[in-house]
């Protein structure tokens, strides 16, 4: 079952493997191709309706593969609005394949005939709405008419993620109401529902793409351009104390990574030289120089104004700030990374916080994970330990595993140098603003793919020299979708 969402980003992601959309358009077509044969005999008169979006490239393709039939291609709307150039290829294929085409601007030009077979490749998963003239004549046709209808990928007018009519349950407007469904790559969530038999073509789509992070995965970070300051993001960074250099890594990738307002709570010992560190954080400075539980009423109420805290980096590992992470998550509710040293905390504390947790895997396995060398079985020990802790776990290795309990993600991005230290606080950091925007699975996710792609750039100027202040500032460029 694949959400509509989920699979824009997988097809992104198929792209990315060498396996572009215009490829998956001729096996998706080939596939409706095969249906037709499923239902009709050769010499049978199938008349595709098709739309001007990838659903019609799609049945442009189908009428290449049916020449032992009588076909006739419509295309509703005029040739140059047809919107992807994959789809206008295809048409321009069906001259010189000699497949008869016709045009229909205006639904009373329409006119089924008697086909026996409708293929409904009107609208796809890119409708919007209540279906438009003159799609909504050519459905009511099609209902109407006696001729088996085959949908592509989903019936025209039903939303592919709930089987709802688009234009809501009240509306009058008509869906499609197909007698078989030929849906591309996986079932989608709404199929079910519907009083068709559905059929999951396999087009191609290499299974890495849904098993690893992708470009894919960053169409998830659309941002609103009418947004305002604070909408993005605001991040707290609790750490530091025998380090500096940790929470100010943090808090720089947190900005980077598109969060509006970073505060550092920090020992008011290194506070001076966290904010020495960059003039766009605001810094916090708690008495003393280590975190303690006196510290926990202060730190609570900054978080209360943050979206996500990122707890850990520079932390230490001496008994206040133990205690002082034990007691501050325990009377915390809100969403938050935790890294290092204050991971060892959270198995044994009872907080409703929503929590991604960033170990590498020998922090897994202090806080009581397992792990192993073969990748799957690696990745099963993962899920089942997030299910467990009831947590997110982003699992750093050559390959991360990110699972929430129930989905698995690996990330293949990220390059040797970068075991170099302090490039785990940059990933919590850029985790922190995504975790903002995002839900905390696809936070970790997009959070490592975008991390190691900033250190595959950063590696690729440098080498084994790639030192970790290296990645804040290209994480930007690491989000941008290629
Ligand atoms: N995901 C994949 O891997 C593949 C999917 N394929 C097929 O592509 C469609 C989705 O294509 P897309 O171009 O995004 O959208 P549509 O074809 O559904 O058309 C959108 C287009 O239609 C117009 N429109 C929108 N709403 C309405 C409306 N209510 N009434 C009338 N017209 C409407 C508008 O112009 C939109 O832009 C997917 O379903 C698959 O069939 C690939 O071919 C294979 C890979
Ligand atoms: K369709």
């Amino acid at each position: 079952m694949i959400p509509t969402e989920r699979m824009a980003a997988v097809d992104a992601n198929a792209a990315a493997l060498g396996v572009p959309r215009k490829q998956l358009m001729e096996s998706s077509g080939n596939a409706v191709a095969r249906e037709v044969r499923a239902v009709a005999g050769p010499g049978a008169e199938v008349a595709l309706l098709c739309g001007r979006g990838n659903n019609g490239g799609d049945a442009f393709v189908a009428a290449r593969f049916l020449s032992a039939y009588d076909v006739t291609v419509s295309l509703l709307g005029r040739p140059e609005s047809i919107r992807s150039d994959i789809a206008r290829e295809n048409w321009d294929a069906l001259g010189a394949a000699e497949v008869p085409t016709e045009t229909v601007a205006d639904s009373a030009a329409l006119s089924l005939g008697e086909p026996d077979v409708i293929v409904d490749a009107m609208l796809g998963t890119g409708v919007t709405g209540a279906l438009r003239e003159p799609e909504r004549t050519a459905a009511r046709l099609a209902n109407e008419s006696d001729a088996t209808v085959v949908a592509v990928d989903v019936p025209s007018g039903v939303d592919a993620d709930t089987g709802e009519p688009t234009g809501g349950e009240t509306d009058a407007a008509p869906r499609v109401e197909a007698d078989r469904v030929v849906t591309f790559h996986d079932e989608k969530p709404g199929l079910g529902a519907l009083d068709a038999a559905v059929t999951v073509a396999d087009i191609g789509i290499p299974p890495a793409a849904e098993r690893y992070t992708g470009p894919g995965d960053l169409l998830a970070l659309g941002r609103d351009p009418e947004s305002h300051k604070g909408e993005n993001g605001e991040v707290l960074v609790v750490g530091g104390g025998p380090y500096t250099g940790a929470p100010s890594l943090s808090a720089r990738a947190a900005l980077r990574a598109g969060a509006d307002l970073v505060r550092v709570a920090c020992p008011e010992t290194v506070a001076r030289e966290v904010q020495g560190y960059s003039a766009d954080l605001i810094v916090r400075g708690l008495p003393g120089d280590r975190f303690v539980p006196a510290h926990v009423d202060r730190v609570s109420e900054l978080a209360a104004g943050n979206d996500v805290v990122v707890l850990g980096p520079g932390l230490g590992d001496d008994e206040g700030a133990r205690e002082f992470v034990r007691e501050f998550l325990a009377g915390y509710e809100g969403r938050a990374v935790v890294d290092a040293d204050a991971l060892r905390a959270v198995p044994d504390v009872d907080t409703d916080a929503e929590l991604i947790c960033t170990p590498h895997r020998g922090e897994l396995v202090g806080m009581g994970g397992e792990t192993a060398s073969d990748p799957d079985e690696r990745a099963g020990l993962v899920r089942s330990f997030a299910d467990e802790i009831g947590h997110t776990l982003l699992v750093k290795g050559a390959v991360d595993v990110v699972s929430d309990g129930d989905a698995v993600r690996l990330n293949r991005t990220g390059d040797p140098g970068m075991t170099v230290g302090g490039t785990g606080d940059v990933l919590a950091g850029a985790v922190g603003a995504l975790a903002a925007a995002l839900d905390p699975f696809r936070a970790a996710a997009v959070g490592a793919y975008v991390n190691g792609r900033a250190g595959d750039a950063a590696a690729s100027e440098s080498g084994n020299g790639l030192v970790a202040t290296d990645l804040p500032d290209r994480l930007p460029e690491a989000m941008r979708d290629e």
